[in-house]
């Protein structure tokens, strides 16, 4: 049996090489003109019996060689389903994806079924044998592409039909696996965004507040995830400001990571006091990707506001310094210039945002009433959302978030404990966690009570001595008041008392 197989293969082999060596002298002695006639004749037969049509798709594209979308749609298209069937498979960490992506390995084909229709997909390469002093080394070497066959009476269906269904699938995969990153932009003297994979846990599930304002915000950020066309419609750039105000621990940066999460967003943590100017704020918002949000955290603290409008008057006393003087000084001022408001302003509303779109901004403040009314009029901050303390309808969420309990029989006095004093949910978060064994919810409950009970004392106590000292201060301000008035009094009876002494010297006179 051996034997025979050996022949074989040694007769196949032989052969082999006949062929082989017929097909170089055609190449090398029949002239090109001829050749290539009867390669378009072969062609055309071939087409004539052959039942099946044969699309290519390319994995680089164009001059500069860009990387075909098509290609990667299918790619991750075909590697959701050929994962089950090929045999053979190339696996790989695609760039931005969470999981590890299986595609089928060259030459191997998975056939595919779309309303009844069979068809197939073959991944394969082209090797090119010309030296190339390409840029891109390996995609001019070795060209891959996928070859989609299918019988030629279901050529609409499949051109039509099939193909935009591949690429739309291919789309939604691929965003489904997305690995989103959290960025921040990095001091140095270089402005760049470095980044870790974004993975915060905060859902509007786990969000304490109000179930109205939830569901409002929740539409909001949907609605404008699928606005496109009617932000092209109105000639508005795709972006939709936010503005997160109220006191530290009431949620304004566990709602960004929600929204990140609701929308599959990417989020760009700008930390505006190590951004050195304008400039390098430009260059590095044009960095950001589209479907992101960009978060500037306690806009207050970090732009100075007041400080900007005086910078006017400096530049009028410069010119007075003799040169080397003007350069220290401008060298100085340089250091420490940092973002204008008008550099920001020009951000939110600018041009920049023109380039792609789907961009979030999100600024967050403790004091809205300091910020400038020229930061968060409309239209640069479309919706302002307050974050205040913790309301009965907040705790309940927190209760089932912590505890695992929709009601209690306690829930009554901490609704009436909740209604008269102010805590935030980071606090009231705090008293419901279970943190050893020997806790249970009562306890829990218990201990809420209690700080809520402390919280309320305190604020009784701090509220007396707000109104002693303001009984001090008015009563203070009524003493002032009463010694000058007394002050005044006594100048005026001395001012009549000279006059009328003057009065009486006047009559002795004229006696
Ligand atoms: N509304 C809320 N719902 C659920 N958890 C909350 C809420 N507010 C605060 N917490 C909890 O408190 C912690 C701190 O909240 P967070 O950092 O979001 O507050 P913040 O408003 O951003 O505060 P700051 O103004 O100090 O930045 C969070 O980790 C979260 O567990
Ligand atoms: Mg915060």
């Amino acid at each position: 049996m051996v034997m025979v197989m050996g022949e074989v293969w040694t007769k196949l082999g032989s052969s082999l090489a006949g062929l082989m060596f017929m097909y170089a002298m055609f190449q090398q002695y029949i002239p090109y003109n001829f050749r290539s006639n009867f390669e378009k004749y072969v062609h055309k037969w071939v087409g004539f019996i052959n039942p099946y049509i044969q699309i290519t798709f390319n994995e680089f594209v164009g001059e500069r060689l860009e990387r075909s979308q098509a290609y990667l749609a299918i790619q991750t298209y075909l590697s959701a389903s050929s994962s089950k069937q090929a045999k053979r498979l190339k696996g790989d960490l695609v760039k931005n994806s969470t999981k590890l992506v299986l595609s089928m390995d060259d030459h191997e084909e998975v056939p595919d079924e779309y309303q009844g229709v069979k068809l197939w997909w073959a991944a394969s390469k082209k090797v090119s044998k010309q030296p190339s002093f390409s840029f891109y080394p390996t995609s001019s070497d070795e060209k891959r592409y996928y070859k989609l066959t299918f019988h030629k009476k279901y050529r609409e269906l499949m051109v039509d039909s099939y193909l935009s269904h591949v690429l739309k699938e291919g789309k939604e995969i691929a965003v489904r696996n997305r690995q989103r990153k959290l960025y921040t932009n990095s001091t140095g003297h270089k402005a760049y965004w470095s980044h870790v994979v974004f993975d915060h846990p905060a859902t509007f599930r786990t969000l304490a507040m109000e179930k109205e304002k939830k569901e409002e915000i929740i539409d909001d950020l949907i609605t404008f995830s699928k606005s496109k066309e009617y932000y092209a419609k109105v000639g508005k750039a795709w972006k939709r400001g936010y503005l997160l105000y109220g006191p530290p621990g009431t949620g304004k940066s566990s709602m960004i990571a929600a929204m990140a999460n609701l929308l599959n967003y990417d989020v760009y943590d700008l930390e505006l006091t190590a951004v050195k100017d304008n400039t390098e704020l430009r260059k590095l918002l044009i960095e950001t990707s589209n479907k992101s949000i960009i978060v500037i955290e306690d806009i207050d603290c970090s732009l100075d506001l007041t400080g900007q409008r005086k910078k006017k008057p400096e530049k009028e006393e410069t010119e007075e310094l003799d040169p080397l003087q003007k350069k220290a000084k401008e060298e100085s001022s340089t250091k420490d210039s940092k973002v204008t408001l008008s550099g920001l302003l020009n951000f939110i509303d600018g041009l920049w945002s023109a380039s792609g779109g789907e961009r979030l901004i999100v600024f967050t403040t403790n004091h809205v009433e300091q910020l400038d009314p020229a930061l968060i009029r409309r239209g640069r901050m479309d919706k302002h959302i307050e974050l205040s303390y913790c309301s009965f309808e907040g705790f309940k969420v927190l209760a089932k978030n912590y505890l695992d309990i929709e009601s209690h029989h306690l829930f009554g006095v901490i609704e009436q404990l909740l209604g008269e004093t102010q805590m935030t949910p980071a606090d009231v978060a705090e008293n419901l966690m279970l943190t050893t064994l020997t806790r249970n919810t009562e306890t829990c409950l218990e201990n809420l009570i209690l700080a809520l009970k402390d919280v309320k004392v305190q604020t009784s106590l701090k509220a007396e001595e707000e109104a002693k000292e303001k009984e001090q201060t008015r009563l203070k301000a009524e003493k002032k008041a009463k010694e000058k008035e007394a002050e005044l009094q006594s100048k005026d009876e001395a001012k009549q008392d000279k006059l009328a002494s003057k009065d009486d010297d006047n009559e002795v006179n004229k006696v």
